[in-house]
């Protein structure tokens, strides 16, 4: 079945999420109606990877929602979920190639359109624009401007991801200019409890309604 790519997606954190609130806290966010999931871990630990991955895959089914693994294809491929990948991370096609036709795989665009034409063109199940405010997880990353949106809607087929500084606040903003998931990372998770990140989770899927 194909997956519905609109509402939240839930993207975790591994320093935020360190002392054992992974699997709670993610689990919370699907309770709330997060539909997407994506797994970003930037260490070199492969067996914890490949772990964690698998129990998120579990929780995902679980609850109906979509794993996403960011960077990482050959951890995608073992675990056949979905795979996000930035500018540097491989190709979108060879993606593509590996992992099928009905897998998720979606694509970083930056503020760039011309980005987002490659994607698409490469396979692309969807595309990320970002980050629209500032950013407590990724304070680097090339700004983007929600007039971009408008472009992209009318341009674009594909599912648009608006990420980067995503709040309950920021977020209606960039779903009435087209965006059909917010990615989101510290409005979500870093809450004091699992029950906080189900509330949270529940009130940026409403939007969605
Ligand atoms: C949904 C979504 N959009 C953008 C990114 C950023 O990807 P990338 O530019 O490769 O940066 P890292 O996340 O790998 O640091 C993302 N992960 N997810
Ligand atoms: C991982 C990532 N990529 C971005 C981009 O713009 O491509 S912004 C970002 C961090 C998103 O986390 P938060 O919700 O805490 O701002
Ligand atoms: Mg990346």
């Amino acid at each position: 079945m194909t997956a519905a790519l609109r509402g939240l997606y839930a993207i975790t954190d591994t320093p935020l999420l360190a002392g054992g609130k992974l699997l709670p806290y993610a689990e919370a966010a699907l309770v709330g109606g997060a539909r997407l999931l994506q797994y970003r871990d930037k260490s070199g630990d492969a067996v914890r990877r490949f772990d964690e991955a698998q129990a998120l895959a579990e929780l995902c089914l679980r609850h109906g929602a979509t794993l996403i693994i960011n960077d990482d294809l050959e951890l995608a491929a073992r675990l056949g979920v979905g795979l996000h990948l930035g500018q540097t991370d491989g190709s979108l096609a060879a993606a593509r190639a590996r992992l099928g036709a009905d897998v998720v795989i979606g694509g970083t665009c930056h503020a760039q359109l011309e980005l987002a034409e490659r994607a698409a063109a490469e396979g692309a199940s969807y595309i990320a624009f970002g980050r629209f405010f500032n950013s407590n997880t990724k304070p680097g990353a090339p700004a983007a401007t929600v007039e971009l949106l408008d472009e992209a809607r009318a341009r674009f087929a594909q599912p648009i991801v608006a990420i980067g500084g995503v709040t309950l606040g920021t977020a209606p903003g960039l779903i009435a200019r087209g965006a059909s998931m917010v990615a989101v990372i510290h409005a979500l998770f870093a809450a004091d409890s699992a029950l906080e990140v189900e509330d949270r989770a529940r009130a940026f899927a409403a939007l969605f309604d």
